[in-house]
């Protein structure tokens, strides 16, 4: 079983760095770390890094997990490989570019670019926005699935993630106490879906509706509430058409024995109890 410890940066790749690097900054509110030629890393909390956005095809994309040792590693390579997964172990150069000890990179079976690292860096420095949007920190994402039951089974059977509830088919998966890393959404592609941030509180996700919508930022869904993690929530798109989220009191699941999955309905009813309506395609059914 590979276990995953944490869920600890995104990468994507940009023709507009200039266009990403103001959108994640001036109007995300992340803080700009670091630069190498062709990468621009962004903080969101104390990590040294949790978004790099790089100078290429914005369908290259990949979400990074952290594992606990080069030993893990290497056993997750063996159990991926025996499973027919093509892995690629990164090289010192690659590791230096995403400021992590080692990895590998894989896809997941419906084409994701999941990479598994170790000792990820942290900064020992509070992250930073220009613009106070309450960020206290990336937290999951939303990954395309072409099977929700299959790739459901890879994620809870070949990797350590537990299902917390069931929007239809497409499973909020957990990897600690944090109510899900992972949410899977049935579509007919592979990328992420939605790179979500948390933010302190409901004020901050109603004070960037305003902001953002002020700038002509495209909103796709809410502000609203998730009935599933409890979280109040705000979907607006992003550079290249990503879709980005803050959300606000996601729950904690602190006691795994009594927690059971649960069922919710996949229509609107199912993704926001205050009655706000998706306008983003996989979330229409
Ligand atoms: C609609 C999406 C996939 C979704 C659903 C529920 C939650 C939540 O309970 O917090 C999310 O964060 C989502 O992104
Ligand atoms: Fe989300």
């Amino acid at each position: 079983m590979i276990k995953l410890q944490d869920v600890c940066y995104v990468r994507m790749g940009t023709r507009d760095m200039e266009g990403a690097e103001f959108f994640a900054n001036d109007y995300l509110g992340l803080e700009v770390d670091d630069r190498t030629k062709g990468g621009v890393y962004f903080k969101s909390d104390e990590r040294a890094h949790t978004l790099c956005y790089f100078e290429g095809d914005p369908a290259d994309q990949a979400v990074a997990f952290v594992v606990a040792s080069d030993a893990e590693l290497d056993q997750a390579a063996a159990s991926l490989e025996g499973m027919k997964h093509e892995v690629h172990v990164g090289t010192p150069e690659e590791a230096s570019l995403r400021k992590v000890k080692s990895f590998i990179a894989f896809n997941d079976p419906t084409g994701n670019r999941i990479e598994l690292v170790v000792r990820p860096e942290h900064s020992g420095r509070r992250y930073h926005g220009t613009r106070d949007a309450g960020i206290t920190g990336f937290s999951h994402v939303g990954l395309c699935t072409t099977d929700a039951a299959r790739d459901e089974a890879f994620w809870t059977e070949v990797c350590n993630a537990r299902v917390s509830d069931r929007i239809g088919d497409a499973p909020l998966l957990r990897i600690d106490e944090v109510h899900h890393s992972i949410a899977l959404f049935p579509t007919n592609r592979a990328g992420i879906q939605h790179i979500n941030h948390q933010v302190a509180t409901a004020d901050d996700v109603q004070r960037s509706y305003n902001f953002l919508s002020e700038k002509g930022v495209k909103m796709v869904f809410g502000p609203g509430r998730h009935v599933t993690s409890m979280a109040k929530f705000l979907y607006f798109e992003g550079p290249d058409g990503m879709v980005f989220e803050y959300s606000s009191g996601v729950e904690s699941i602190a006691d795994e024995l009594l927690y059971r999955e649960r069922q919710f309905p996949a229509d609107p009813t199912g993704f926001c109890g205050w009655g706000s309506k998706p306008d983003i395609k996989e979330f229409k059914n």
